[in-house]
């Protein structure tokens, strides 16, 4: 039967980076999107901003929600210090058994930890699970609607401090206009847009970067 397009951008993955070498992995699944078939990874545009996101962090413990073909986890772990964890969660298991191998791949599997399930049955088990106090970074990337209920979840059950930054991908598109609106008029976050475009597309979209204040 017909691959599916995960496995194709595997299969780019495999002929054309470097085991190991995580930018090489990066830079094939982007030429992959670009030249043979668009894929929902954050892309090379917005990955800069969550590159100088994280960077600029340097956060120990990273929540990542939808993790899809891994592209982001490896934008992601590629840069977190010697001893930091990034917990990724994958609702589809057929995105999962790729990205396992696209992690595995750019060689920073010791880093991640990839959970298979929905967001609203793990952000309760986190504490208990993995022995999480609290997350230093989120980057929400998974269902749409489910960004503004997971975060008011992950409020509930206390694993946001003074300073954790989340960052959502799609703000624009495909939109999240409840998250928005509850970000940017809460006393409980400080709010910016980095304005950008839909990955590999020139239509608008952007993250938005919150602060969660206590
Ligand atoms: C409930 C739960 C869910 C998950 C989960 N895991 N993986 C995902 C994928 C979600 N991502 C998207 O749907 C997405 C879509 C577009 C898009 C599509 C079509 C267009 F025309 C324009 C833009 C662009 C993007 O950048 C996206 O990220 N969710 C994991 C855990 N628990
Ligand atoms: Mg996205």
């Amino acid at each position: 039967t017909r691959s599916t397009r995960p496995q194709r951008l595997l299969k780019a993955v495999k002929q054309h980076a470097t085991r190991g070498d995580p930018q090489s992995v990066i830079s094939a699944i982007d030429h992959f999107c670009r030249h043979r078939e668009w894929a929902m990874n954050v892309g090379d545009e917005k990955g800069c901003i969550l590159d100088s996101v994280v960077s600029e962090l340097n956060p120990e413990k990273v929540l990542e929600l939808g993790t899809y073909c891994g592209y982001s986890t490896v934008r992601i772990a590629r840069l977190l210090p010697p001893g930091a964890r990034l917990i990724t969660l994958e609702f589809n298991p057929d995105y999962a058994v790729i990205a396992r191998q696209v992690i595995a791949w750019a060689g920073i599997e010791d880093k991640v930890q990839l959970v298979e399930g929905a967001s609203e049955d793990w952000i309760p088990r986190m504490k208990e699970h993995f022995g999480i106090e609290t997350f230093d970074l989120v980057f929400l990337d998974h269902w749409k609607d489910h960004y503004l209920p997971d975060t008011k979840l992950m409020e509930g059950c206390g694993l946001l401090r003074k300073g954790t930054v989340l960052l959502a991908d799609n703000v624009i598109c495909p939109g999240v206009p409840d998250y928005l609106e509850y970000v940017r008029n809460s006393r409980s976050y400080k709010s910016c847009y980095f304005k950008s475009h839909l990955e590999y597309t020139r239509a608008e979209d952007g993250l938005e970067k919150s602060v969660f204040l206590g």
